[in-house]
């Protein structure tokens, strides 16, 4: 059925340049679809008008029901390394690309996940539930507001249809919006194809979309190699240094437009544990946080083994040009996350460089406070000089003043530390009580988990138990696995 009172019009891009890995598949007809919650703003930044998707038509155009008049809605084909193992073919098992928003330059996906499913699915229902589809929309709308990289979410409809988890569960699809859903597996497919054309249309697509300064290298592929190892050396980074644990960064899970993507099992950590993992899918703890820099360079390995075929005729010519791109990682991340840490504790220039920092680490690994709330209480210290509320946060109180005086006498920047160190992340436990409220039936607490979280450096009246880690949380972590 084509959408009559709406002139949307969705672009084909993908699915004109790539049929190959564009397989045209209509959803899951949703028996009582009802809107959970709309992305107000962003509906409104993508020229969308949020009245009428709130109107039947719109909350069927969210869900699957309505595709419009020339859109071609397509399953994505990808494969993947998994925990590292490799898959041939996953894709598109439950999700949708409806179409593309926007001109040249500016393009943006229009997905839908939990539509049902498709050739992909292999054993899976093609569904996903309530829980984890809000979840998905409150942490990628805070990473936003953090400021980092990521897929958006624009809404979220309830299907009323019952799913069969371990206990029967609501039913939901997640309307998301990405730069693309290009991701380290599509590339994989590609290459696993033999089809050297096929490979070639993928990159210029990728270059086209994403990276367009590679367009003009001597060398494209490989500078849409470089162009890939920069923006996640740089997202990855930004994860590390707001706690971020992604938790499935298998090879389909990482973008080519450096946008994180598929909030499963994610979390913040609290007490400050490299080790820590949230997924109970994750046993030996590859994905664990400290882990992550690590597991995304050989992430990005298996990339540039995919793209050898573009990058010289000559593979051990290709290998060695690949070889020498992914060593940027390390630099970028190294830089990244050092100027990132320096900018935490309000230091810039030459001061970012002190050994205080790097030393900093060694406290919070010996410590393991919580993360947030130790670098606000920094802030403070920094602001007035009060160093109680960090000192609480810590056993070895001779470390901490120790380091407090050399840091203090580096004259800390208190205004760029208030900009840059949040007071609210999406704390684990309060995720999960406003998930557990939705699928009951109350969105209140969720709506209030999603303005916290949305303004993640302000300190706002009534809303000061976001900020708080949980009463039980020091040293622990909770597991949880999202589907
Ligand atoms: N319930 C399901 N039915 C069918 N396929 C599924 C289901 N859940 C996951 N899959 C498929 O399994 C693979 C891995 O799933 P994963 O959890 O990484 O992705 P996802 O959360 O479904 O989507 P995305 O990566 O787009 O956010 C994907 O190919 C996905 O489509
Ligand atoms: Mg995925």
């Amino acid at each position: 059925m084509s959408i009559s009172t709406s002139s949307l019009e969705l672009g084909t891009t993908f699915a004109t340049e790539l049929p190959e890995l564009a397989l045209p598949w209509r959803a899951e007809e949703a028996p009582e679809p009802r809107l959970l919650v709309l992305n107000q703003p962003l509906a409104v930044e993508l020229g969308l008008d949020p009245a009428w998707l709130r109107s039947d038509d719109g909350v069927r155009l969210l869900v699957g029901n309505a595709v419009p008049a020339g859109a071609t809605p397509v399953a994505q084909a990808y494969a993947g390394h998994q925990f590292g193992g490799y898959s041939p073919r996953l894709g598109d098992g439950r999700a949708l690309l409806l179409g593309e928003l926007g001109g040249p330059g500016q393009r943006r996906d229009l997905h839908l996940k939990g539509s049902g499913r498709t050739p992909f699915a292999r054993g899976g229902d093609g569904r996903a539930v309530v829980g984890p589809m809000l979840r998905e929309y409150v942490v990628s709308e805070a990473m936003h507001a953090l400021g980092i990289p990521t897929t958006r979410s624009l809404a979220v409809v309830a299907t009323g249809r019952r799913v069969q988890r371990e206990v029967p569960m609501p039913g939901a699809v997640l309307a998301r919006v990405a730069a693309s859903h290009l991701r380290v597996g599509s590339f994989q497919l590609a290459r696993s194809t033999d089809d050297a054309d096929l490979l070639r249309r993928l990159a210029d697509h990728a270059i086209a979309r994403h990276h367009p300064a590679a367009a003009d290298a001597a060398n494209p592929a490989l500078a849409l190699f470089e162009a890939v190892v920069a923006a996640q050396a740089s997202l990855v980074a930004r994860w590390m240094l707001v706690g971020f644990v992604h938790g499935v960064m298998n090879t389909d899970n990482v973008t080519i437009s450096g946008e994180t993507i598929d909030y499963g099992p994610c979390a913040f950590l609290e007490s400050f544990d490299p080790t820590t993992t949230f997924s109970s899918i994750d046993a030996q703890g590859r994905y664990a946080y400290g882990n992550q820099p690590v597991v995304m360079e050989w992430n990005l390995a298996r990339l540039g083994e995919a793209l050898l075929p573009l990058v010289h005729d000559d593979e051990a010519e290709a290998v060695t040009l690949v070889t020498d791109a992914l060593g940027g990682f390390r630099r970028q991340y190294s830089a990244a996350w050092s100027a990132g840490l320096g900018a935490k504790l309000g230091l810039t220039g030459a001061a970012s460089e002190e050994p205080v920092v790097d030393d900093l680490l060694r406290l919070l690994q010996e410590n393991h406070p919580d993360l947030t709330s130790f670098f606000r209480a920094l802030t403070t210290a920094a602001g007035t000089g009060d160093r109680e509320p960090a000192r609480s946060l810590v056993v070895d109180l001779a470390g901490i003043d120790a380091w407090l005086d050399r840091w203090l006498a580096l004259g800390p920047d208190a205004d760029l530390m208030r900009r840059t160190n949040p007071v609210v992340v999406p704390r684990n436990h309060l995720v999960e009580e406003a998930l557990d409220a939705a699928t009951a039936g109350d969105l209140e607490p969720f709506g209030r988990l999603v303005e916290a979280v949305t303004h993640p450096f302000e300190e706002r009246p009534g809303l000061e138990r976001y900020a708080e880690p949980a009463p039980d949380s020091f040293g622990g972590y909770t597991t949880y696995c999202g589907t």
